[in-house]
């Protein structure tokens, strides 16, 4: 097996290797790195940016997300989780693939979205000195978000019935093995790019629903945990947030004995928050927004959403209405549940065929208009500002344009209002998992789905886990093999393992650390972006923001 040299290099996409499906290790040695990545962006988040990818060896395009320590400095634990997590997900999805195989015959296909397709599935993950690096599947660049807004509303039967359905479907997998994703909205609502691994022939071509829906892909595991004695953490998106979760808004400030006193939360918060991304997608603006974040909570706790009149009257909303109705319920004990919701006439039968719409969804009960007369301000009906993430898309465009830059930097701010800082985060234990790799390449297809799974990567292929000195270069190939060690198959733990509650308050203090041996310099970077920032606002979160986007321009300079 040829040694690779370094994990990534970053290519003009010139020197893009051709898909021509023939790789080889040759292939790999050639450009002496595992993987190489396009220059541009495909988009960012808080922490890190995410860039196409190719594996040198097989030539199949990923997606690659590079977080950067930096900015997640004390807040690793985050990551620790999204690896965690994402691990634990792609190993299940493997199984159940295995499974279905066997049963696939027998079954009675109808429009079923299966729920794992719908998830994103981690490939490999690796550690640079500067970043921690994850290998997922390639979604399109225009999200859920972006198709919202750019029809103003998506189409009640081909689209929102459909895209819930799939939704719900991803719910109920991940709830049935103990994850809450936490973050569930537009911007993290992505569709599977198209490729010639991961694609079969369209089971029904006089389908009356957006087939784009097989594709759709629910990402980001930052905030996702995975327990069954819940959480009182204040995370998410304002507009999203569940009242059992701003009742948790104060947590991380309160004593141990009102700590104590808070009912933890569950997977409910995540049914809550389809009901907020489904009303968005049918009516184009949020159901809860206001002008001010205080007033939006106030809403959400008293579940007083805003119904428009005219569609309030129309027949054709009325399972939508009552859809909602079920997930907009205060008390989390009695609200649905996702697998409850699957019986739900709004996509049962059509796309849950193997159950019966449930008699007791009450379809006649007309929904309340409620909007308190007491507000001092409106309930928004402008469509919400993106989040962070793809907010700067175009980030390191605008900073070269200086007359741009303070509007994209308000843009940014003003996202950040709306979108929570994580520093009300806990530390708890971490969360450890030792999973099984699924194993197995799997090229069963299903007459209900439009994709097959990718095939797993050959382990020679892979990083796996590695620690690689190697910082993103633009192929100078000089990294010394010695660099780099080659990781574990269970390796999670390898990467938790090295960010121990010392490590985190040494990067914390800006102080060197050593990630195995490699130096990392923290307090470099945080000291190159204190000189060049000018004064921000106080906030935490836009603190972190600016940080990253100084950090971006040196990099791109
Ligand atoms: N698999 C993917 N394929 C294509 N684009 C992706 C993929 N994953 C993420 N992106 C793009 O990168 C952006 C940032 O990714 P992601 O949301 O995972 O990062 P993050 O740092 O967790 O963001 P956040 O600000 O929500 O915490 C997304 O909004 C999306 O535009």
């Amino acid at each position: 097996m040829p040694k690779t040299t370094s994990n990534y290099s970053c290519l003009d996409d010139k020197v893009w290797p051709t898909d021509d499906r023939h790789g080889s290790e040759e292939d790999s040695a050639e450009y002496k790195c595992t993987y190489v990545t396009k220059k541009a962006a495909l988009g960012d988040g808080h922490f890190s940016v995410v860039k196409e990818c190719m594996n040198t060896m097989t030539k199949d395009r990923y997606a690659m997300k590079l977080v950067h320590k930096s900015l997640v400095m004390d807040k690793l634990q985050i990551i620790q989780r999204e690896v965690s997590v994402l691990k634990k997900v792609s190993s299940l999805i493997r199984e159940l693939e295995l499974l279905h195989q066997k049963a696939s015959e027998d079954r009675n296909h109808g429009v079923v979205f299966e729920g794992h397709h719908h998830v994103l599935q981690l490939f490999d993950f690796f550690e640079t000195s500067k970043n921690i690096v994850l290998i997922t599947q390639l979604c399109e660049s225009e999200d859920l978000y972006d198709k919202i807004l750019n029809a103003g509303h998506l189409d009640l039967e081909t689209q929102v019935k459909p895209f819930t359905a799939c939704l719900l479907s991803a719910l109920q997998f991940l709830h049935s093995n103990r994850i809450i994703h936490r973050d569930l909205k537009a911007e993290n609502v992505l569709f599977r790019l198209k490729t010639k691994t991961n694609m079969i022939e369209l089971p029904r071509d006089d389908a009356t629903y957006d087939k784009s829906a097989h594709d759709l892909i629910l990402a980001d595991f930052g905030l996702a945990l995975n327990t069954d004695a819940g959480s009182r953490e204040f995370v998410g998106t304002i507009s999203y947030l569940a009242p059992e979760l701003v009742a948790c808004k104060n947590s991380a400030k309160s004593s141990s004995i009102q700590y104590g006193r808070l009912k933890p939360y569950g997977t409910a918060v995540d049914v809550w928050a389809l009901g907020v991304l489904c009303y968005f997608m049918a009516c184009g603006y949020m159901p809860f927004d206001c002008e001010t974040d205080s007033e939006t909570m106030d809403y959400i706790t008293k579940s007083d959403y805003y119904i428009d009149e005219d569609m309030s009257n129309d027949e054709k909303f009325k399972e939508f209405w009552s859809f909602l109705d079920k997930c907009f319920e205060v008390d989390m004990e009695e609200r649905a549940t996702a697998d409850d919701l699957s019986s739900h006439s709004f996509v049962c039968p059509q796309y849950f065929p193997n159950k019966s719409p449930n008699p007791a969804d009450d379809l006649s009960k007309k929904p309340k208009l409620r909007v308190s007369k007491s507000s001092t301000s409106l309930h928004s009906l402008e469509p919400p500002s993106r989040s962070a993430s793809t907010v700067s898309l175009n980030l390191s465009e605008s900073l070269r344009l200086p007359d741009t830059r303070e509007t994209n930097l308000n843009k940014i701010r003003e996202t950040l209002r709306k979108t929570l800082s994580m520093t009300s985060i806990k530390r708890e234990p971490n969360v450890l998992l030792n999973v099984q790799n699924g194993g197995g390449s799997s090229n069963f297809s299903r007459a209900s789905s439009t994709f097959k799974l990718e095939p797993e990567l050959p382990n020679t292929a892979l990083m796996n886990g590695c620690l690689c000195a190697t910082p993103e270069s633009y192929s100078n190939f000089t990294t010394s093999p010695a660099m780099s060690r080659t990781g574990s198959k269970n390796n999670v733990q390898t990467v938790v393992g090295s960010w121990n509650e010392a490590s985190m308050s040494a990067l914390n203090s800006g102080a060197t650390l050593a990630f195995d041996g490699n130096s990392y310099d923290s307090s470099r970077l945080h000291k190159a972006s204190q000189t060049t920032s000018p004064p921000v606002s106080s906030s935490t979160a836009a603190d972190t923001r600016k940080d990253k986007i100084i950090f971006q321009l040196g990099e791109d300079e």
